[in-house]
């Protein structure tokens, strides 16, 4: 039974005079679920199908977490997520992407672990505005690879974890003719700051041990042509979901857990489910009672949150080559940078600036007008003919108090066990959001499958504990879903 106190309707204010309506489902389990991201919302989902009563707070005035679709420009944007990273049958968002018939711009073949996109769709520019040759761009491709390969051997050498980046300076101390000398060089550097990109961390915070250790999904890299909002919005259907709700505590003691938001109303329930960001629980945002035990405390601190942002900016004219991505070179990767090019993509005339790690961090000190200025005087360089754009977009995942970071990364000398730990409920509290996922930490499908697994967890540890519950039609989503026989919907013009 959920009791609902707040200080106006006194009535359950001691949580002893249920309403009518709660008196009537007074034999159903209820949930709480805490935050309103595709993890939330893929538990909610699940277990008001399975005809549990469900409530989901939400700190925002919008849900979606991490996806964020701007509709401002007059098309979908996504701010936060973007790919779908294995555009394949086994992706558990496969089907309703289908359902959805929602289309996919595939941006990269198989295999392709760290670059969403594949270097033939793609033009490199030098500061001084000059286009690389793509032969140099293969070439140096080819070389980083070697690089990489090289890396292992380092790996096994060393029986302490160390970064990529130093794992890098000790290849090149060893094969000197790996090393490459100015426009090659920068060329390198693009590849390294690529590589950051999927982490969004810089190459001095990635785990040696485990970078290449990810098990991706086959079927390459797709955009999302309509934007990811729309998941969002046909997963979130009639759950009950209370928006500008900022949860402070979470006390949960003797079978009920209770939960408070920051103007002092609580929430009881039988359960819930915890899917902050990561980012969220490192900076203690939530109050704990009992406090989190030190096991739980240590994975919190042993995983790592890295950044990302993108500056979004729509022109009135097409000026840049019919390319996906067009990127800078430079001598440092802190220093190259590359746009995402919406039109080849979706048709519309935007540009997507993308920064990872340290430098992302640094976007924004800036104000929203100078990070779009920023932006422009990188493609100026490529384009010097460039015309302002209309309208600009910036995020701050980095600073969003609702985030504090993009996604997930394992950081050098991470423990094998700490996704284990982190996603171990509490009694009856479960844990999801993407760092808890089980194989795909970091992206949507991963934070997808992490809701789906707590709202499992959760059912089952509620039906033990309540007894039988013969009335309760339970509905497994996956096998709901899994009906849809329509293809997915995959371009690349
Ligand atoms: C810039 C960027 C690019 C990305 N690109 C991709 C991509 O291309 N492909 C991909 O697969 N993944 C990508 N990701 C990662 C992906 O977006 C996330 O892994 C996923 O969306 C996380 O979902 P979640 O539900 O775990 O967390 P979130 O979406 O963050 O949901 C958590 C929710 O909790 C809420 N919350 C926070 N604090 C409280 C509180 N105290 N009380 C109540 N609610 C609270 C938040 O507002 C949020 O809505 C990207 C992320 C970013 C930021």
């Amino acid at each position: 039974m959920m009791e609902f106190k707040d200080s106006i309707s006194s009535n359950f204010l001691d949580g002893n005079f249920p309403s009518r309506i709660e008196r009537q489902h007074s034999s159903l389990p209820s949930v709480i679920v805490i935050g309103g991201g595709i993890s939330g919302i893929a538990a909610a989902h699940i277990l008001q199908n399975a005809s549990f009563k469900v409530i989901l707070l939400e700190s925002r005035d919008r849900i979606g977490g991490r996806i964020h679709t701007d509709y401002s420009f007059g098309c979908p944007v996504d701010m936060g997520a973007s790919w779908l990273h294995g555009v394949c049958n086994e992706n558990p968002l496969a089907p309703l992407i289908r359902r959805l018939g929602l289309s996919l711009y595939r941006t990269s073949g198989d295999n392709s672990v760290l670059y969403d996109h594949d270097l033939e769709s793609c033009a490199l520019f030098g500061m001084d505005g000059h286009q690389v040759p793509q032969k140099t761009v293969i070439e140096v491709g080819d070389v980083f690879k070697t690089i990489l390969k090289e890396t292992e051997k380092v790996r096994d050498e060393h029986k302490d974890d160390m970064s990529v980046l130093q794992a890098i300076s000790i290849v090149l101390e060893r094969h000197p003719e790996l090393r490459q000398e100015g426009l090659a060089h920068e060329v390198l550097q693009w590849y390294i700051c690529r590589m950051e990109a999927w982490f969004a961390a810089d190459a001095d915070m990635i785990s040696l041990s485990t970078w290449d250790q990810e098990q991706v999904l086959s079927g390459g890299h797709g955009l999302m042509v309509q934007g990811y909002y729309p998941i969002i919005n046909a997963l979130a259907k009639d759950i009950d979901i209370r928006l500008n709700h900022r949860v402070a505590k979470i006390s949960n003691r003797s079978n009920k857990v209770t939960v408070t938001v920051d103007d002092g109303r609580s929430f009881v329930a039988d359960a819930a489910i915890i899917t902050v960001p990561l980012g969220v629980l490192k900076a203690n945002l939530i109050e704990f009672e009992p406090k989190l035990p030190e096991w739980k405390v240590t994975a919190i601190s042993d995983l790592g949150v890295g950044n990302e942002n993108k500056i979004a900016l729509r022109f009135d004219n097409i000026f840049w080559p019919n390319v996906e991505l067009m990127g800078i070179v430079a001598p440092t990767s802190y220093s190259c940078g590359y746009f995402l090019n919406l039109h080849k993509a979706t048709g519309h005339p935007v540009l997507v600036y993308m920064a990872a790690g340290r430098f992302a961090y640094d976007l924004e000190k800036l104000s929203d007008e100078s990070a779009a200025n920023f932006a422009m005087l990188q493609l100026k360089k490529m384009f010097p003919d460039a015309t302002e754009p209309v309208q600009y977009l910036v995020s701050r995942w980095g600073t969003d108090p609702d985030s504090l970071g993009c996604y997930s990364y394992d950081l050098v000398g991470k423990p094998s066990d700490v996704y284990d730990q982190l996603r171990a409920p509490l009694g009856s509290l479960f844990f999801g959001g993407e760092a808890v996922s089980m194989e795909h930490q970091g992206s949507v499908h991963g934070a997808y499958s992490a809701g789906v697994m707590a709202a499992e967890n959760c059912r089952r540890h509620l039906m033990e504990r309540l007894g039988s519950l013969e009335k309760i039609q339970l509905i497994s989503l996956r096998e709901e879903m899994l009906e849809v026989t329509v293809p997915l919907q995959i371009s690349r013009m």
